[in-house]
C-alpha cells in the first residue's frame, strides 16, 4: 500500500488523545489474498473501561462547549478527510476489497455526514410551548444524551463511524467507538485525522479488539447512555438486550431485504440502471442492496435481457486494478452464503442466467449471478444475501407485488420503478421500509434520514433527525411570572 502520509497507516488503539499499543495483537488482512496488512490490539475489557472513563470525562467540559465550537471541530476534521481521500480510500480497499474508485466515493460520503453535522451543530433549536396556565412559561431544551458507545460493520469502513460520531459530536456527547475486526485501519486513520483537527482528548476514542468482550463493556457500563450499532439484526437484538438493564438509548441500523420492482409501466433502461447500482454496490454488501428483484411478467423477459448485458459489463478483481467494479467478498462465511443462497435456489426450481460459482480469481471473488424464476420459498426471499446475487421473481399485478415485497420481517429500504403518479404515491404508501427509492437505486445521503423499521432497527442516521437521536429533550415548566 503506498500511501503519500505514511503516519495514516495507524495500528494501535486511539483512547483519550493518545496511542495505546495494547498486549495481545489482532491481525488484519486483505481479503484479495488473505495477506497480512498490519496488526491491531485486541483490547480487554478493562481497556475498554479506560476508554469509556476518557470519554465521560471528557463530556463535562465537551458539552459545554459551543455550538459554534463544536462545529468549527468537525469542519476542520472534515477538510482533513477530504484532503486525504485518496490514502483513506487505498487503506479501505486494503482491508474491505471494494475497488479504489468506490472507496474514494466512501471516503466522500463519510465526509459528508461530518460537513452536514458540523452545519446542524448550530441548529439544535429548543422550543417554546404555549402555557395552559396563567404566568408560566414552557420551555423544551436539546441536551447531549451523554457518552455515547458504537460498533460498527466492515462493509462501510469510514461512513457507518462519521454518520455515528459526527452528529454525536455535534450535539455534545462523547464517543467510544469499536470498528469491525476486518477494517479497524480505516477507523484509526479517521481518528489520526480527527487528532489533526484537534478534537479534544477524550472525545472521540477508537478500542480494537473482541467484539463480545469490548460490546459487554460498552453495555454493562452505566456511564455509557447510548448504544449506536450497525450490524445484523441478530447481534442487535443481543446488544438491545444488553442495554436493558440500564435503559440505554439505542439506535440499531440493522439486516434489510429490500424488495425492488419493476411494474409494466417502468422505464426499462433506468430501472436497468437503478438494479444495477442498488444490487451490484460494494460486491452486493450492503443493507440496503435489492435482494429481490420482482418484475412484472409481461417485461421480464425484457427486463433480464437488459440485465444480463449490463451484468456483462461488470469486471471482478482486486480494488487497485484498473477498471474493476467488484472486489472479493469480504470472507469466505459471505461466499458460503451466497453458494447456499443459489443451491438452494436452483433446488427449488430457479433458472441459472449467469455466474453462480465462485470466480476463478480464487479466494472470495464471486461471479456476479442472476438467478431467474425465484420464488417466496427460496432462502433469497427471507434474508439478505449479502453478496452479488441479482434474484429475479415474477408477479402479475400491483396488489401481489407489494404483498410479496412486503413479506419479510425486515423493513429497511424498497425500491420501485413505475411511470404512473397513482401508483407511485400508492405504492410508496403500502410498502412497508423506512427508505423508498422511486425510480431510482440509490437513496443514501447526508440530508435524508437513513433508517428501518421492523426488525431493520431503530432511530435515523444522517439529516437533521439524526442529530435528535443523539439528544435529549429536557422540558422546563418556569411558573410565577408576570407576579
Ligand atoms: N446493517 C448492515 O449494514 C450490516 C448487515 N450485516 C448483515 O449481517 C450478516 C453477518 O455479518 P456480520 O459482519 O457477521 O455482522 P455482525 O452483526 O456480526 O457484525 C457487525 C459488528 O458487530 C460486531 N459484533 C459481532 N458480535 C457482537 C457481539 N456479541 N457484541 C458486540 N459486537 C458484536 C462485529 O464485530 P466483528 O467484526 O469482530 O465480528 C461487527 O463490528 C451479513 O451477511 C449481513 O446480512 C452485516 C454487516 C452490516
Ligand atoms: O449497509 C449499510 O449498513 C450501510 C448503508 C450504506 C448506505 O449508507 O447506503
Amino acid at each position: 500500500m503506498q500511501l503519500r502520509d505514511e503516519e495514516l497507516l495507524k495500528t494501535q488503539a486511539y483512547i483519550d488523545g493518545q496511542w495505546h499499543r495494547g498486549g495481545k495483537q489482532l491481525d488484519v488482512t486483505n481479503p484479495v489474498d488473505d495477506s497480512l496488512l498490519a496488526r491491531v490490539p485486541d483490547l480487554s475489557s478493562d481497556d475498554t473501561e479506560v476508554a469509556i472513563d476518557a470519554a465521560h470525562r471528557a463530556f463535562s467540559s465537551w458539552r459545554k462547549t459551543t455550538a459554534h465550537e463544536r462545529s468549527q471541530k468537525l469542519r476542520r476534521w472534515f477538510e482533513l478527510i477530504m484532503d486525504n481521500q485518496q490514502d483513506l480510500a487505498q487503506i479501505m480497499s486494503a482491508e474491505q476489497g471494494k475497488p479504489v474508485a468506490e472507496a474514494r466515493g466512501e471516503i466522500a460520503y463519510a465526509a459528508s455526514f461530518v460537513e452536514w453535522f458540523a452545519e446542524e451543530a448550530k441548529r439544535a433549536y429548543g422550543d417554546l410551548i404555549p402555557a395552559p396556565k396563567a404566568g408560566q412559561q414552557l420551555m423544551v431544551l436539546r441536551e447531549p444524551v451523554g457518552v455515547v458507545a458504537a460498533i460498527t460493520p466492515w462493509n462501510f469502513p469510514a461512513a457507518m463511524i462519521t454518520r455515528k460520531v459526527a452528529p454525536a459530536l455535534a450535539a455534545g456527547c462523547t464517543i467510544v467507538v469499536r470498528p469491525a475486526s476486518e477494517t479497524p485501519l480505516t477507523a484509526l486513520a479517521l481518528a489520526e485525522l480527527a487528532h489533526r483537527a484537534e478534537i479534544p482528548p477524550g472525545v472521540f476514542n477508537v478500542v480494537t479488539g473482541d467484539a463480545v468482550s469490548i460490546g459487554k463493556a460498552m453495555t454493562d457500563s452505566t456511564k455509557v447512555r447510548k448504544l449506536s450499532f450497525t450490524g445484523s439484526t441478530r447481534v442487535g437484538s443481543l446488544l438491545m438486550q444488553q442495554c436493558a438493564h440500564d435503559i440505554k438509548k439505542l439506535s440499531l441500523e440493522l439486516g434489510g431485504n429490500a424488495p425492488f420492482i419493476v411494474f409494466e409501466d417502468a422505464d426499462l433502461d433506468a430501472a436497468v440502471e437503478g438494479a444495477m447500482a442498488a444490487k451490484f454496490r460494494n460486491a452486493g454488501q450492503t443493507c440496503v442492496c435489492a435482494n429481490r428483484i420482482y418484475v412484472h411478467e409481461r417485461v421480464m423477459e425484457a427486463f433480464t435481457d437488459k440485465l444480463v448485458q449490463a451484468m456483462g459489463t461488470l469486471k471482478v478483481g482486486a480494488g487497485n486494478e484498473p477498471g474493476v467494479t467488484t472486489g472479493p467478498l469480504i470472507n469466505l462465511k459471505a461466499v458460503e452464503k451466497i453458494e447456499a443462497h443459489i443451491e438452494d435456489a436452483l433446488a427449488k426450481g430457479a433458472s441459472l442466467r449467469m455466474g453462480g460459482k465462485r470466480h476463478k480469481k480464487g479466494g472470495t471473488f464471486f461471479e456476479p449471478t442472476l438467478l431467474t424464476g425465484m420464488t417466496q420459498q427460496m432462502l433469497v426471499a427471507k434474508e439478505e444475501t449479502f453478496a452479488p446475487l441479482a434474484a429475479l421473481f415474477p408477479f402479475n399485478d400491483e396488489e401481489q407485488a407489494v404483498e410479496m415485497a412486503n413479506d419479510t420481517p425486515y423493513g429497511l429500504a424498497a425500491y420501485f420503478y413505475s411511470q404512473n403518479l397513482n401508483r407511485v404515491f400508492r405504492v410508496a404508501q403500502a410498502l412497508e421500509a423506512g427508505m423508498v427509492g422511486i425510480n431510482t437505486g440509490l437513496i443514501s445521503n447526508e440530508v435524508a434520514p437513513f433508517g428501518g423499521v421492523k426488525a431493520s432497527g431503530l432511530g435515523r442516521e444522517g439529516s437533521k433527525y439524526g442529530l435528535e437521536d443523539f439528544m435529549e429533550m429536557k422540558y422546563l415548566c418556569l411558573a410565577g411570572l408576570g407576579k
